[in-house]
């Protein structure tokens, strides 16, 4: 095990996993920019070539990466404009509380410390469904349009009462169905239905319920995605998080998150999700032990999920955040993505992603000067406000948790782009006027006062970023 090593500009622990699927291709860099300048379909062959810019030589060349990242902006410029759009959220996640053990993640909670019983301190949470309300209700009179929420697998939660009663019906429930009663906990979240109806309340856009929870939210039964999102969408639910994807090669998911769905049950939920008439959206969690060719079939998988369903509104390149995560903390990786690996993934994903039409920037994880970049590397969205954030902070991420549209507008004009308020499947959009004060106007209260931050009045009484 001496390649361990990766190549200058690159973060992939190369010849450490003893991976089945490598960066190894019968094409040439050449060839794949010139698919991509052309706007033929590119094959995962391509990607590969155009992500490790050219697989003749190790390390990455920056001539050729330019190149790139010229034909991933001019493609955007085609597609889209120069719009740049973001979204007036608020992320109310509902519980920390989890036994799934993911090693990139520093979110969760070892469900056990919330027993009542446990007599541990932590600094976990978990929300009733009137506490959620309440965080809800307060940001939509801020002007906030949607709500995104994606949550811990609680041992309590289950869809509504007759999944309790099933759950609680298996011999020993902890370990067949990761299953306890809410009354062993300090707190009950409340079903997910109640959850649903708590935040779908008042016109706002609830947009909730990964993959990974909706198999939560069957665990034990023989009830299909399909069924489970449609009581969910019934409930309220608007659209559907495209997270729980991480690398959507098995290889890299049992390395990475072996107690989580696999590749073949992300797809079945997505394509579920769809089915019942969700808009959702796709990411990639990338930048950890896997390759450039892992990268690349996860693309196609995306693609070609795009093509038999029309529903991804939008991909999300989520750059791996380490520095407080397992895969860090144990010396499975030494870090993250390089910047220019950052960069190639927002570029190759616009080039190869032919069918979806927006791809964004993550300002949590970029942080806002890379972030800006991006949007001239193929990116086009600039993500939401936020208000608050814990999955990225906590693992160890300083980019903050709330951008104002103050900001996005002179941020956006400052790149020579527009800066767009957008409803989350982009169907409703308005341009920020070029003079004047500037906030939200899409939301089901939004009259155009500026959104403040989550400091913005400690008497409020509005729930604090931290809770
Ligand atoms: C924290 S989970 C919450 C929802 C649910 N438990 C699930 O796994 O789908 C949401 C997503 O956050 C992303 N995430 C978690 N930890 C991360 C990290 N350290 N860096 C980047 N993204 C991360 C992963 O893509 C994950 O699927
Ligand atoms: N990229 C991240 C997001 N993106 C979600 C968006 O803000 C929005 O919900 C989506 O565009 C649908 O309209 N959210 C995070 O919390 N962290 C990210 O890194
Ligand atoms: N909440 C996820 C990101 C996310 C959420 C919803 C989305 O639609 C897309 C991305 C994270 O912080 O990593
Ligand atoms: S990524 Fe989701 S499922 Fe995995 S440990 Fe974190 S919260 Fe749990």
């Amino acid at each position: 095990m001496d390649t361990f090593e990766a190549p200058a500009d690159t973060g992939v622990p190369r010849g450490r996993f003893g991976f089945d699927h490598q960066p190894v291709t019968d094409q040439s860099f050449e060839n794949a920019l010139a698919k991509a300048r052309s706007r033929e379909r590119l094959d995962v062959d391509d990607a590969v070539e155009l992500l490790t810019t050219g697989t003749d030589d190790d390390g990455i060349d920056h001539a050729r990466k330019e190149l790139v990242l010229e034909a991933a902006d001019r493609r955007r410029a085609e597609v889209v404009g120069d719009e740049v759009t973001f979204v007036a959220n608020l992320n109310n996640n509902v519980t920390t509380a989890c036994n799934t053990g993911c090693l990139f993640c520093n979110f969760k909670d070892t469900a056990a410390n919330f027993e009542t019983d446990s007599g541990v301190e932590h600094a976990g949470f978990t929300k009733t469904p009137a506490e959620s309300r309440a965080a809800v209700r307060d940001a939509l009179e801020r002007g906030v349009y949607e709500v995104t929420s994606v949550s811990g697998l609680h041992p309590a939660f289950a869809l509504d009462a007759d999944h309790h009663e099933a759950l609680a019906a298996h011999d020993d429930p902890a370990s067949e169905v990761n299953y306890k009663p809410p009354e062993r906990y300090d707190t009950d979240p409340g079903t997910y239905l109640e959850q649903m109806r708590a935040m779908s309340v008042d016109g706002a856009h609830l947009h909730s319920i990964t993959p990974e929870e909706a198999y939560h939210a069957k665990r034990g039964t023989d009830r299909s995605y399909r069924e489970t999102y449609r009581r969910l969408r019934d409930a309220g639910l608007d659209s559907v998080p495209g997270t729980a994807a991480e690398i959507l090669v098995d290889e890299v998911r049992d390395v990475i998150c072996p107690g989580k769905i696999g590749t073949g049950g992300w797809l079945d939920a997505m394509e579920a999700a769809a089915a019942a008439g969700l808009p959702t959206t796709a990411t990639v969690m990338y930048g950890h032990v896997e390759n450039e060719a892992h990268r690349a079939r996860h693309l196609q998988r995306v693609r070609d999920l795009q093509d038999r369903t029309g529903a991804i509104t939008e991909f999300v390149p989520l750059t791996f955040i380490h520095r407080t995560t397992p895969l860090y903390e144990r010396g499975v990786v030494d870090g993250g993505a390089t910047t220019t690996e950052d960069e190639l993934m927002i570029a190759v994903s616009r080039l190869f992603l032919d069918n979806v039409d927006h791809i964004q920037s993550s300002w949590v994880k970029y942080g806002d000067e890379q972030g800006l970049k991006m949007l001239s590397c193929g990116a086009d969205d600039f993500m939401g406000t936020i208000l608050s954030e814990e999955i990225t902070r906590r693992a160890g991420g300083d980019h903050g948790q709330f951008r104002s549209f103050e900001e996005y507008a002179r941020m956006i004009r400052a790149v020579g782009r527009t800066p767009v308020e957008r409803s989350t499947d982009y169907e409703q959009r308005r341009v920020l006027p070029d003079e004047g004060t500037h906030g939200p106007r899409l939301g089901p209260n939004a009259d155009g006062t500026p959104l403040l931050g989550p400091e913005r009045d400690p008497t409020s009484g509005a729930a604090s970023a931290d809770d």
